[in-house]
């Protein structure tokens, strides 16, 4: 892809890049109050929802085209530059008609190549930032192919927004943050702006400060977040809005890191350090080995007295206590579960190709 880094934009884009203002932009005054203040405290871009694509009907799907004007008025009022929500070319048109800076699109419009294609189209000729957010799925080639479609139509000031991926059961989380996504993202596309949307992964005030800071330690090049100068009383997402002043404050108290150092001793430390990680993974690529070979004797047994690969009882007994032994190691119990279920699915897959070479009848 063809894109221009932050710095390249020429509108006094540089990361870190913040991006605040309200979920939805609902009267004159709440916006008026809202961009007045944050302005005051050196935002100088500002989000603001007019089309609202809701999950269900009869909740509040924005203003509208009516906010427009009103946007166009803050804009001059504050000197700020202003990024809205376009999902189809209508949204597009009225958008340039008004002065709007920055477009983003969706999560629920990326997921649709109709929609990106239709919205590219409307961009060909056009020379404005669009940033993508990732599709509400966790798929990552959707979320590239959006970005290449917008590309394709000429839009070099390109960027992605993460904003987590909607999922059954996360307790924690509004949209989990699944930050291996972006991050592969980042690492295909290394030149791409990535910024991180706290608001819409966490769904609550209280977690928007340590979210914000693990993007800034992942390097992400900016943050889009939610406020309101009354945030309890806002017409969408009141849970996650916070007002210009606690977010300032959160802002503030980013730890910003550097992606690199040029100290040298710094280089060297780390140099060393990873020449040990580079032992230690031969290691344990050695005992993962030697443990698979173990795996296939079993499986050679098994097909010997034609029993099945799948041992529940077995399987449980290492599923419990993997994690405890885990744990006595100082390792994250819940990254170990995950790292043998890894293990037993690769286990069940070699062992189904020694079955597949026998002239035995496999057990279900
Ligand atoms: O114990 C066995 O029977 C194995 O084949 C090993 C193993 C494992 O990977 O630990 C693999 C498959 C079974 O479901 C249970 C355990």
């Amino acid at each position: 892809m063809d894109i221009l880094n932050l710095n390249e934009w020429g509108l006094d884009a540089k990361a870190p890049l913040y991006i605040a203002g309200p979920c939805s932009v609902e009267t004159p005054n709440q916006l008026n109050t809202t961009v007045k203040d944050l302005a005051s405290r050196g935002f100088k871009w500002i989000r603001g929802g007019v089309w609202k694509p809701r999950t269900r009907p009869n909740s509040f799907e924005g203003v509208g085209e009516i906010a427009l004007p009103w946007i166009q008025e803050v804009k001059e009022k504050y000197q700020v530059q202003f990024a809205i929500e376009v999902a189809n070319p209508y949204h597009v048109q009225k958008a340039l008609e008004y002065g709007i800076d920055l477009l983003w699109i969706g999560a629920r419009t990326t997921v649709n190549p109709f929609a990106v294609q239709e919205i590219a189209d409307s961009l060909k000729g056009v020379d404005i930032p669009v940033m993508i957010k990732n599709p509400v799925n966790p798929d990552l080639a959707l979320w590239i192919g959006a970005l290449e479609r917008i590309n394709q139509a000429g839009i070099k000031k390109l960027a992605g927004i993460h904003r987590g991926f909607s999922n059954f059961n996360d307790q924690v989380y509004r949209n989990s943050p699944t930050w291996q996504i972006p991050l592969e993202l980042k690492t295909r596309y290394p030149n791409l702006p990535l910024l991180n949307d706290p608001s819409h992964i966490c769904g609550k005030r209280d977690l928007l400060a340590s979210v914000a800071q693990m993007a800034m330690d992942l390097n992400f090049d900016g943050l889009i977040i939610e406020s309101h100068f009354d945030p309890v009383n806002a017409w969408s997402d009141a849970a996650q809005q916070v007002t210009p002043e606690v977010l300032e404050k959160l802002i503030q108290d980013l730890q910003i890191r550097s992606t690199s150092t040029e100290n040298p001793i710094f280089q060297s430390q780390l140099e060393l350090i990873r020449e040990q990680i580079d032992q230690v993974d031969r290691e344990f690529l050695e005992t993962l080995s030697r443990r698979m070979k173990l795996v296939e004797k079993a499986g050679e047994y098994k097909k010997l007295n034609n029993v099945a690969i799948f041992q529940m009882e077995r399987w449980k007994k290492v599923f419990e206590t993997r994690p405890e032994w885990g744990t006595a190691l100082h390792l994250n119990p819940d990254f170990i579960k995950e790292l043998y279920q890894l293990v037993h699915t690769e286990s069940i897959k070699k062992q189904e190709e020694i079955m597949e070479n026998t002239g035995l009848q496999k057990e279900k």
